[in-house]
């Protein structure tokens, strides 16, 4: 996976980030006022296996980063060649439907990212069993807690197929045991040669599943180097910088 000199540009106060015209428009635009960049100027080259911790405060443009990664944003700049299959948990609600059932969600979900009827038959069981939400399979998904919603998502998305795996922050809204049970899947996913996009606050999980850290800070990344580098410096300018 290559990610070359990319650049993400948002615009403030705007709910769609791009108009028709901009899309079919062949020329540079300048940035216009109240649009910025989220990212810029971003590369890095990732191998089979590799485990990335994305840190950054508040802001920097980690969950953005992962966006690129999933291929849910195009880059304004630059390019992003993506080779293999990308198993994002990324948003809570990430590509799940609200108003349809656990159950269907959980076959749309996994339809989407190419498995087929029987294989999400087979699989299904343990998938429910993972979130431990088998009372719920019938309501729809909009009224499951945002625990529960974060319970099936990572049940599914941790079953796909998928070489690429993209952990955002959204384990954190699991409770204890379950954020434990997420941690020992990750890492046997790890075991079996997955890659690893992870975003997190917390220096021991960065430690326990990452070989390798990014750094961002407004939009740049400013480090590329072990993850305890990376750690080490991000707690170095957070003490320095008030
Ligand atoms: N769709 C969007 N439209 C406009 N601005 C956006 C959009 N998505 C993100 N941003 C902005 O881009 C910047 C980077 O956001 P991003 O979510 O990548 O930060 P982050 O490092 O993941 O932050 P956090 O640690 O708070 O999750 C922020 O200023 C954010 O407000």
């Amino acid at each position: 996976m290559r990610v070359q000199d990319a650049g993400i540009r948002f615009r403030r106060n705007r709910l769609s980030r791009r108009n028709f015209k901009d899309l079919l428009s062949t020329q540079k635009r300048r940035t216009r006022p109240g649009e910025f960049w989220a990212l810029r100027h971003v590369s890095f080259e990732v191998g089979p296996g590799e485990a990335i911790g994305v840190v950054g405060r508040n802001g920097q443009g980690k969950s953005t980063l992962l966006k690129l990664v999933a291929e849910v944003v195009l880059p304004d700049e630059g390019a992003v060649r993506i080779t293999g299959g990308v198993a994002p948990l990324i948003e809570i609600t990430g590509g799940f439907v609200d108003d349809l059932t656990v159950r269907d969600n959980v076959y749309l979900t996994a339809g989407l990212h190419g498995m087929t009827r029987p294989e999400i038959d087979a699989a299904f069981d343990d998938i429910i069993d993972f979130a431990e939400i088998g009372d719920f399979l019938d309501t729809p998904y909009k009224h499951l807690s945002s625990g529960m919603r974060v319970r099936i998502a990572f049940a599914v998305i941790s079953s796909l197929d998928e070489p690429i795996l993209l952990v955002d922050e959204v384990l954190a809204v699991g409770d204890r045991r379950f954020k434990d049970k997420c941690y020992t899947r990750i890492e046997q996913l790890l075991e079996s040669g997955r890659t690893l996009f992870f975003v997190s606050h917390s220096e021991k999980e960065l430690l326990r599943f990452c070989t390798r850290g990014l750094y961002l800070d407004k939009g740049a990344l400013v480090l590329d180097a072990p993850i305890q580098e990376v750690v080490d410096r991000y707690n170095s300018d957070y003490n320095s910088k008030p």
